[in-house]
């Protein structure tokens, strides 16, 4: 058994850029919206502030009324009201009178500006010096100076942050249309595995199964929900029983191991047996991960990553995550510290750190193994060596992909 034709990363990153994954519209109460996306554009459907508010604590006054007050010449006004808050005025406001409100009051309609307390002495009862002039309009928060009745303030697609929250509250917004979140299916395949979280012993030809968590964690991080469909053994039936259960309950599944052509690697099979249009890819031009299936049943796409755990969290990265997310990663071209060889016909990603000399960024190759996830967790970027070259050598340029949160940027964007 060969694997099917080797498709190019370009190749593989259309079509998985092809596939749609329809998530469901449901409406929920905005306070559980954060982070998702929004399914609908919204719209202002009252002005805010909703009317004319005092920004300070004072008197609120006919500004003309205040014209020329100093310290040494203050302005007498009458206090006609006490506005309470939360409630409207209950008179008009009449010249040269005055009422008392506190930040955030609503305003009369003829209130042009407000003295702030500290700018006052408050004589008796009903009397005020003011001892400072105001401009039109100063301390006061006008009726739609900040959202406009009808505005367009959210467009459908967006991700909804916290900000977006209190924004709909203020406008009286409960509930809002949101995408459901895209469930992924995980299955670990392999007879050699045993569970993380259990006290099984490691004996000897076991592996403890990291694959599965580590993936479980990857897909958490995109905001996804991982369902995980624990250690899977190698047989097909079993393997496409587990599958079919998968493919019935999420919107993408994951395998990981038995992507290869060995006597027990059921993968492509199974996938094969379930439905049409089954495997799409098996195999990539690519180091690590060059086994990588992709395949799609009943509108369902499924990735068999490696079980070799550098190349399923990398694979994971270069074509899960950018169906989850739509986020391209973020790349630098820098030098590299050293000769680095590649076979060419594959694209080579390779573990780098990222160290500054001189005020330069260098990359300095790590050359893990597909299996050797210990040292896959010191790297800070991935370098890309395209398929057609031979390598780079020493004070060459390559691009490397950053992975945010390693560390790397405090130490050189400094
Ligand atoms: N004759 C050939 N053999 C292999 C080829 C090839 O072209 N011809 N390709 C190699 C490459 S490259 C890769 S990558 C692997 C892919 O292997 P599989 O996807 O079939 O995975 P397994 O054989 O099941 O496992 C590989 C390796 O990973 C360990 N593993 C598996 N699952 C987990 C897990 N959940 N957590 C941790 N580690 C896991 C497993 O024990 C093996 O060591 O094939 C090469 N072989
Ligand atoms: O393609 Mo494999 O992941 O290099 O060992």
């Amino acid at each position: 058994m060969a694997f099917l034709s080797v498709k190019s990363v370009e190749e593989v990153e259309s079509l998985v850029d092809s596939f749609n994954l329809n998530p469901d519209i449901e409406e929920i109460d905005i306070v559980d919206s954060v982070n998702l996306t929004l399914a609908e554009d919204v719209y202002a459907s009252i002005s805010l502030p909703p009317y004319n508010r005092s920004a300070v604590d004072g008197y609120c006054v006919k500004w003309e009324d205040v014209s020329g007050a100093s310290e040494a010449l203050p302005i007498f006004l009458k206090i006609t009201e006490d506005v309470q808050m939360g409630q409207a005025p209950l008179n008009a406001l009449e010249t040269d009178c005055c009422m008392a409100v506190a930040t955030g009051s609503m305003l009369p309609p003829e209130a042009t500006s407000v003295v702030m307390v500290e700018h006052s002495e408050r004589i008796s009862e009903d009397e005020v010096a003011i001892y400072n002039s105001v401009a039109s309009y100063e301390n006061i928060l006008k009726e739609g100076e900040d959202v406009k009745k009808g505005d367009l303030l959210m467009k459908k697609d967006q991700q909804i942050t916290s900000f977006n929250i209190n924004l709909l509250a203020a406008l009286g917004i409960n509930k809002i249309k949101v995408y459901k979140k895209i469930v992924v299916g995980i299955l670990s395949t392999g007879d050699e595995l045993i569970e993380y979280n259990t006290d099984n012993e490691l004996n000897f030809g076991k592996i403890f199964n990291s694959n599965g968590p580590g993936l479980i964690a990857a897909v958490k991080s995109t905001g996804a929900i991982p369902r995980y469909y624990g250690i899977i053994e190698d047989e097909f039936s079993i393997l496409k029983e587990a599958l079919d259960k998968a493919v019935k309950e999420c919107d993408i599944v994951i395998l990981t191991g038995g992507t290869s052509v060995g006597v027990k690697d059921f993968v492509t099979a199974a996938i094969e047996s379930l439905g049409k249009p089954g495997v799409l890819v098996h195999g990539i031009a690519i180091k690590p991960g060059k086994p990588t299936i992709i395949g799609k049943v009943d509108d369902v796409p499924i990735f068999g990553l490696s079980g070799n755990p550098v190349s399923a969290m990398i694979c994971f990265d270069l074509f899960v995550n950018r169906l989850l997310t739509k986020v391209k990663p973020e790349t630098i071209v820098c030098a590299v510290s050293r000769n680095i060889p590649s076979s060419g016909g594959r694209q080579d990603y390779i573990p780098v750190t990222l160290t500054k000399v001189q005020d330069k960024i260098i990359a300095s190759p790590i050359f893990a193994k597909s299996n050797s996830i210990g040292s896959l967790t010191k790297m800070d970027g991935l370098l890309v060596i395209p398929k057609d070259s031979e390598g780079l050598e020493e004070g060459n340029h390559g691009k490397v992909i950053l992975y945010k949160g390693k560390g790397w940027e405090d130490d050189l964007l400094k």
